[in-house]
């Protein structure tokens, strides 16, 4: 998992580098313990980065760096900020669990027009990808999602659980195969 998030955190800062500027402060929910959020913090020092974890993850957090770990429960509140941030997390749960966390989410940032919005990087399946590497890596994660028993949603699936949530919008932006970045706004 660690050397998966730096490996697609460095493509995702590098193609989608706009999808973070102009943020002040974010929380990666569910951000284990702090990967993602330390390359955010590192590549845009003016984002202020914390991440929200269950307690005994953040027990275990480091000290040594400029995130700042807050111990809590998604399902119940998430701390106030610009900008949420959720890494390989809906996977793991329904569209019922997906709804309460994206409606906390929601909850807990600015209006649009304030710069508020919700960057989900999870899987998108269903593009029509030629590209046999892209192919090869969905069977790989279809495999894992299997082992997990976890969800892989197409777009309409994003998009039903998005405005079910209560957001007016989203954008879809393929990171790597069918990794891709989903912004949502208020
Ligand atoms: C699949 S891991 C993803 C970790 C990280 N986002 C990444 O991509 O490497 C899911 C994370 O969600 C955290 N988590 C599970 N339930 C949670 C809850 N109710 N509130 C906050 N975090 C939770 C777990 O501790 C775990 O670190």
């Amino acid at each position: 998992m660690l050397s998966d998030s730096h490996f697609i955190m460095d493509i995702a800062i590098k193609e989608c580098a706009h999808v973070f500027q102009g943020i002040s402060s974010l929380v990666d929910i569910g951000g284990g313990l702090g990967a993602v959020a330390q390359a955010i913090s590192a590549a845009f020092p003016s984002v202020k980065c914390s991440v929200l974890e269950l307690d005994h993850v953040v027990s275990k957090a480091p000290s040594d760096t400029q995130v700042h770990y807050i111990g809590g429960d998604m399902f119940e509140s998430v701390p106030p900020a610009n900008a949420m941030f959720l890494k390989w997390v809906l996977h793991d749960w329904g569209d019922a669990d997906c709804i309460k966390i994206l409606k906390n989410c929601k909850k807990a940032i600015p209006p649009r027009d304030a710069g508020g919005k919700v960057i989900i990087l999870d899987m998108v399946i269903g593009g029509q990808s030629s590209n046999i590497k892209h192919k090869e890596t969905q069977v790989l994660f279809d495999l894992y999602i299997m082992f997990i028993n976890g969800v892989e949603r197409d777009e309409q699936e994003w998009k039903k659980i998005i405005f079910e949530a209560g957001f007016s919008d989203y954008k879809i932006i393929p990171v790597l195969g069918v990794r891709s970045i989903i912004e949502v706004y208020p």
